[in-house]
């Protein structure tokens, strides 16, 4: 097991502001209702907005999260991230390399790469990241994802591994991010369960009292139950 790791990235849940779901809300909307709901890290995935329209939208919902004194990371796009003075960005095999990011954004930038195991963690640490998003944990409708689910016992070993603090992803919900939390996430990310929840600040509330109350139950990476 790796010793502990600062991050940037506060502990705890991570919101993505995604505009596959629900595409009738302005995205704008759904930041302030995440925040609203006392989101601390936000993550603003644009899939189908038009490059000049994700600009305009990404200065809105960064301005919103330096309001609320979140941190806001743009998924995929630097560019954005640079132009908008976000926090940093996330980004996966598709994306711009961290190595590329992390140049770009310069060492106070936050770089976050999705990985699917150990090994890729080591990748990432290596390539000047400074966390990983791990997935898919469970199984999930927002995304198709080319890769095996990993299960909390999966996802657990991989944690106790990872030189870099892992934000677990894919399926988490109310029902078990206590559990993703006890099992050594730094973070877990949510989408659809909050995003789709008729009253969604109230859900990020209930999401976040129950990942904190899962940092203080049994750690997996620590080899407990
Ligand atoms: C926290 C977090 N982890 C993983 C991902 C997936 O990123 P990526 O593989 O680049 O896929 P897209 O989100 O771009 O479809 C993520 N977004 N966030
Ligand atoms: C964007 C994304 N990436 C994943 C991965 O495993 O790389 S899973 C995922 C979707 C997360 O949405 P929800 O919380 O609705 O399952
Ligand atoms: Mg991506």
């Amino acid at each position: 097991m790796n010793a502990p790791v600062s991050s940037p990235l506060p502990r705890g849940l991570y919101v993505l502001c995604d505009d596959t779901l629900r595409p009738d809300v302005p995205l704008a909307r759904k930041a302030e209702l995440l925040l609203a709901g006392g989101a601390r890290v936000m993550q603003l995935r644009m899939k189908r907005t038009p490059l000049r329209e994700a600009l305009a939208v990404a200065r809105e919902v960064v301005a919103a999260c330096r309001r609320a004194g979140a941190v806001c990371l743009i998924n995929d796009r630097v560019d954005l991230a640079l132009l908008t003075g976000a926090h940093g960005v996330h980004v996966g095999e598709e994306d711009l390399p961290p190595e590329a990011a992390r140049r770009l954004l310069g060492p106070q930038g936050v770089v976050g790469v999705t990985v699917r195991d150990v090994a890729g963690a080591r990748a990432a640490r290596d390539a000047g990241a400074d966390y990983v998003g791990l997935g898919p944990l469970f199984g999930t409708t927002t995304k198709q994802v080319n890769a095996p689910v990993l299960g909390l016992e999966g996802f657990a070993a991989v944690v106790r591994d990872s030189p870099l603090p892992v934000v677990g992803i894919g399926g988490v919900t109310l029902e078990n991010i206590a559990r993703v939390a006890a099992a050594g996430a730094h973070g877990g990310a949510v989408a659809s369960d909050a995003l789709l929840a008729a009253d969604v600040a109230e859900r990020v509330r209930l999401l976040a009292v129950a990942f904190d109350r899962g940092v203080q139950g049994t750690s997996l990476a620590d080899g407990g139950v």
